[in-house]
């Protein structure tokens, strides 16, 4: 017996009816049902994380949506708060008044509320005293009001973007079916799993159960397709309400996505604004303009984040397996769907990495019973366990990371610059690498000082260019930085500088934890290693200037040292001086020194040289070794270590012929 199994439940087993016990009736789950359960491994934990998982799946898939055409991304988010009155009449459901307030969960009475108020009070006191005494200020349960789970806020969310659109008739399934979507391909993109904007539907029908309503234009289509639907989560398939072809006189091209949904914007305000400030960092060639809008204006938000460069990294392409990343199903499904009719040509064109007589030799190595000519079909299931044994052993070139794109160290840089204004940067950007068979590739920025930011290290992570703000104890880049850099070794207090540190991981497989692609895992040691070491070379490159900065400081120092002195050191010696000269001249009425000192004294005494004319000179003095100290320090340091900025200079709307001059780290355009 289960040791959790009570005794009450084990009689219940033991009885004689014949009826089966509910839980061995076997049943299926369609994966809409499967994932509306357990909406919390896809981002949906509450209405809160729910509204800030919504808010990211539509904004990638916008993102996702233009680069794949190249357009420099326009995307615009709007959340629009709805009164639960408004809510109400939206569903046709008439608002009712409490009638017996005992029945509500956050009822209270007379006296337990006075017992509240009094307690609350107490505490505002205490907080107020402690604030006169300049101490920390803690938030006190009692100041967070009653307990009950109170009224549910309704949002709605929309997402415009210019991007490519959506085939008329793909939209009920690209919105309407759990799991299936356009990237399951082996490239880079922001999305993967063919889930969040089903997602957003799901919690919708959760939470409001209104449908979604998706406007689309392709390039091609002289129309704009209008669809309202939601899902049988039951079939996991679309149920339709509207689907059809509306005129489009403006010729727009590109997306809307409306959905409403239950969430809390005052609990995941913070977190959906950094998402978005950081999306600006990562995606300085895009346009976002970002609303909240509600009917107490005062709580409205509308920010843009403004295009700061038009170079847009290369679209990522989509690639072949590399032969050390597939399993045994993966190769029956190569088989299965290649153009490809034998064992050789199959080798060599569904794989990456493997060249005709490398193909040649792989298959001599299989065995007797494999040839190059062999039909693919005859391959028998024992064949193709060998040909994945060997798969396994054999070595092969790592995939050259070609088919990635990386955000770059320019756009990396100038987002660092413009969101955070720090006061050094350093970037570094890796080669490809590799991790079963994926390749990847590893840029780094390390910031110090800035706006907003706080002491300490400051943590931002992307992975395919897609922010990662929460589970961040666990992640790979967060551990790195904490516990593999020796920052005090480069210079830079780990506790009390302002630090930003900024990773961005891209691959065709980004090991995520779960589907919520919330955070990387730890565990791969060639990621983990590629983050310390991108991390450590942009410390590396900030210790030289830290170093240089501190000189600098140093030399300063000194010079103001030196002409602090000035004055008492002048004095001294002027009565050093003067007394000298006086003395002689009682002594034998005539200067015994040599003939310069005696000058001196004699210039002393006749007030040809005073206080004034020393302190003079020893200023100047002063001011001439500072002058030699700093051109040795600039011959040394070279020229390109004179301060630079950053700039962007808008392109001009002008039908101009333009040259662009790509360097990594600028774009040079001229008109002409
Ligand atoms: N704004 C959009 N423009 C064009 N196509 C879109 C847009 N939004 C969604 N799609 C299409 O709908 C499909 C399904 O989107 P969904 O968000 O459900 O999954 P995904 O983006 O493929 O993967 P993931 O679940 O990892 O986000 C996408 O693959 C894409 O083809």
């Amino acid at each position: 017996m289960d040791s959790s199994e009570s005794p009450t439940e084990t009689k219940k087993t033991k009885s004689k009816t014949p009826r089966k016990n509910k839980e061995t009736v076997l049943k299926q789950k369609s994966p809409a049902e499967f994932f509306a359960e357990n909406k919390n491994i896809a981002g949906f934990d509450n209405p809160g994380k729910s509204l800030y998982t919504t808010v990211r799946e539509l904004v990638e898939n916008s993102l996702d949506s233009a680069e794949s055409i190249s357009e420099l991304p326009v995307v615009e988010i709007t959340i629009e708060e709805i009164k639960k009155s408004k809510f109400n009449s939206m569903i046709g459901l008439i608002d009712c008044e409490r009638v017996d307030a005992e029945l509500y969960d956050d009822y209270e009475t007379e006296k337990a509320r006075e017992k509240r108020l009094a307690k609350e009070a107490r505490a505002q006191e205490i907080q107020a005293k402690n604030a006169a005494l300049g101490k920390k200020v803690k938030e006190t349960p009692a100041s967070k009001g009653i307990r009950g789970r109170g009224e549910a806020s309704f949002y709605r969310v929309i997402c415009k973007d210019n991007g490519k659109g959506m085939p008329h008739d793909d939209i009920l399934n690209m919105f309407g079916r759990v799991l299936s979507g356009t990237k399951y391909g082996l490239k880079q993109t922001r999305g993967k799993f063919g889930l969040g904007a089903k997602m957003a539907l799901i919690w919708s029908k959760m939470s409001t159960g209104l449908p979604i309503e998706i406007s689309s234009s392709m390039r091609n289509q002289s129309y704009m397709s209008f669809c309202r639907l939601d899902i049988d989560i039951h079939k996991n398939i679309p149920h339709v309400h509207v689907h059809e072809k509306r005129e489009n006189k403006e010729r727009w091209r590109g997306a809307e996505i409306q959905v409403v949904i239950e969430g809390n914007w005052t609990t995941y305000r913070s977190k959906i604004l950094h998402y978005m400030r950081q999306m600006a960092v990562i995606t300085p060639y895009a346009q976002f303009l970002f609303k909240f809008v509600s009917d107490a204006p005062e709580k409205n938000v509308t920010i843009r984040f403004s295009r700061r460069t038009d170079v847009m990294p290369p679209v990522p392409l989509e690639t072949k397996h590399h032969p050390s990343s597939v399993d045994l199903l993966l190769i029956k499904r190569l088989i299965a769907e290649t153009s490809k009719q034998n064992l050789l040509q199959f080798l060599q064109h569904e794989f990456v990495n493997i060249s005709k007589s490398h193909a040649e030799r792989l298959i001599g190595e299989m065995g007797p019973d494999f040839s190059p000519k062999m039909a693919l079909k005859s391959l028998t299931p024992q064949q193709l366990v060998r040909i994945h044994q060997l798969f396994r052993q054999a070595k092969f070139d790592d995939p050259n990371g070609h088919c990635l794109s990386p955000a770059g160290e320019y756009n990396l840089r100038l987002g660092i610059i413009k969101e955070l204004h720090p006061d050094m940067v350093a970037t570094y950007s890796g080669s490809a690498q590799v991790f079963e068979g994926h390749p990847f590739i590893v840029e780094a920025g390390v910031s110090i000082g800035g706006k907003n930011v706080k002491q300490g290290l400051n943590i931002f992570r992307f992975a395919n260019r897609i922010p990662l703000l929460f589970e961040q104890g666990a992640d790979v880049v967060t551990r790195t930085a904490l516990k593999r850099i020796n920052w005090s070794s480069y210079k830079i207090n780990q506790l009390q500088d302002k630090i930003g540190i900024f990773v961005s991981i891209v691959s065709t497989k980004i090991p995520f934890k779960g589907t919520g692609k919330e955070y990387i895992g730890d565990d791969i040691t060639e990621i983990a290693s590629a983050v310390k070491y991108s991390i450590k070379q942009c410390c590396v490159q900030l210790k030289s200037k830290i170093v240089k900065k501190m000189q600098a400081r140093e030399q300063q120092e000194r010079k103001r040292n030196l002409s602090k002195y000035i004055p008492d050191a002048t004095g001294a010696v002027y009565n050093v001086l003067k007394d000298m000269a006086e003395t002689q001249l009682h002594a034998s009425k005539k200067f015994r020194y040599g003939d310069d000192d005696g000058e001196l004294l004699r210039k002393v005494y006749e007030n040809l040289i005073t206080k004034e004319t020393l302190s003079e000179k020893l200023a100047k003095h002063v001011e001439q070794v500072d002058y030699e100290m700093a051109l040795e320090y600039a011959t040394q340091s070279g020229v390109s270590e004179e301060p630079r900025e950053t700039i962007y200079i808008k392109p001009l709307e002008t039908e101009n012929k333009i040259i662009d001059l790509h360097s990594p780290f600028f774009v040079f355009r001229m008109f002409h």
